[in-house]
Formats: structure tokens, C-alpha cells, sequence
């Protein structure tokens, strides 16, 4: 199948405007098959071997949120201590999260045990089905930017919170818990670049030719 012009710009769109979102959410409620076809786009994200060992636990209960919004505060009070003085107050007056006001939360994990014990590709390296999950995480904020839904990605959580308030068995690996609804506006740039907090690396000091080089001397 050939792509066409206007379908590679649409891509690229897609590509350059999407963001981390964790603020202007509004409460319209997203439709089921809105939320199929992102987890759809999730379950079509290459895996090794094509173990595909994610899956997706929906959260729009308030109960269930606030126990995970309990638990991304302490760990945020955790991780403020970690700054030097001059850095914390600035990490304290972001917003990381959108856990109650997104209409939907999802949690995703990795089985880390399925299809296996041995899987093409997973043999050397076994962290490939973690980073197939990612993946499909990625194929969802893509395709959530494209039906114009903001997703923002939540990691200041203990993995004990999510796994007691989604039931999450021990043996999967949590890979990350996303805050997801239609928001008012997209920022056009991501926010910690916005706030001076950290610039975006010049791409072609990134790219080796041949041979990694050190390009910081
Ligand atoms: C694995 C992982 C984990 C997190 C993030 C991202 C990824 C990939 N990001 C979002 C991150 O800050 C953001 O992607 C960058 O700042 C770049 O901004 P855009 O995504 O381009 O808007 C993120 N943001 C946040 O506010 N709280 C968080 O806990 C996390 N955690």
C-alpha cells in the first residue's frame, strides 16, 4: 500500500503535535469506539516475536482514581526532596498529572511470562517485552493526539499503589499509567521546554556516522 503526500503530512501532524497533557481536560466523555480504536492502535505496535504482552486495565471509577492520586502525591513529596534547593520549588509548581480531572485512566502492563518461555528476539535480551509495550504506548498517544484526545503519562507512582488499586497480579511488570480525555488546547511545545527547565538536544549532535563519537569535546 502506497502512502500518499497528504497521508504523510497527516502523519507527521500527528508526530509534531503531540504532547504530554496533564491539565485542560474537559469532562466530555470519550465513546467506546473512540477508546477501541486507540487500544486497537496499541495492539498493532510491533513485539518480539509478536509476543504481544501487554494489557490495558480501563480506571474511570473516582474511588479508584483518588486512591492512585493518594498515591502519586506521596511519591511526588518523595521525589521533591530529591532536587537541590533551587530546582525543587520550580518541580513543585509543575503539574505531573491529570489522574482525576481525565475521564479516563489507563494502566498498562506487560505479561512478562506470556508466550515465552522462549520467544524470537527475547532470547539475549530479555527486556525487549517491556520495550515492545512500550511501543504499543506509544501507537495509543499517537493515535489518542489523532482523535484529538490528550494523553499524559504518569510515572511518580509507587508500582505497590496501581497494583493494589487495579488488582494487578505480580507477576506483570507495570509499564505506565495514562490520563486520557479531550482537552481544551495542545500546547505547541512541551511544557518543561517551555519553562526553561530543559532545552531540546540538537538532533545532529545525537547522530554518529560510522562510529559513536564523543561530541560533547
Ligand atoms: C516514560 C515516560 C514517563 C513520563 C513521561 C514521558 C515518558 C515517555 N512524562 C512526559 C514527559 O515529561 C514529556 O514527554 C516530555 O517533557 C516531552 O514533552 P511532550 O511529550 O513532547 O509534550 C511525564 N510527564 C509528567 O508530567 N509526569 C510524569 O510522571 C511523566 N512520566
Amino acid at each position: 500500500m502506497h502512502i500518499n503526500q497528504a497521508e504523510r503530512d497527516a502523519l507527521y501532524k500527528v508526530i509534531y503535535s503531540r504532547r504530554d497533557v496533564r491539565k485542560d481536560f474537559l469532562s466530555t466523555p470519550i465513546n467506546d469506539d473512540v477508546i477501541q480504536r486507540i487500544l486497537a492502535a496499541a495492539h498493532h505496535a510491533p513485539s518480539v516475536g509478536f509476543s504481544q504482552p501487554w494489557d490495558f486495565i480501563l480506571v474511570s471509577k473516582e474511588q479508584t482514581k483518588q486512591a492512585i492520586k493518594q498515591g502519586y502525591q506521596a511519591a511526588s513529596e518523595e521525589s521533591a526532596k530529591l532536587f537541590a534547593d533551587d530546582k525543587r520549588e520550580t518541580y513543585q509548581s509543575f503539574k505531573l498529572e491529570g489522574i482525576l480531572e481525565a475521564p479516563l485512566g489507563i494502566c498498562v502492563t506487560c505479561d512478562r511470562e506470556r508466550n515465552g518461555p522462549v520467544v524470537i528476539g527475547r532470547t539475549i535480551k530479555p527486556e525487549m517485552d517491556l520495550y515492545s509495550t512500550v511501543c504499543a504506548i506509544q501507537n495509543m498517544w499517537l493515535a489518542a493526539r489523532a482523535e484529538n484526545l490528550g494523553l499524559g503519562w504518569v510515572s511518580i507512582i509507587h508500582d505497590e499503589v496501581l497494583r493494589s488499586a487495579l488488582n494487578i497480579p505480580e507477576r506483570l511488570e507495570i509499564i505506565g499509567y495514562l490520563c486520557i480525555g479531550y482537552v481544551s488546547g495542545f500546547e505547541d511545545k512541551p511544557e518543561l521546554e517551555q519553562f526553561g527547565w530543559l532545552e531540546r538536544e540538537n538532533l545532529s549532535q545525537l547522530v554518529h556516522h560510522e562510529q559513536w563519537s564523543d561530541k560533547t569535546k
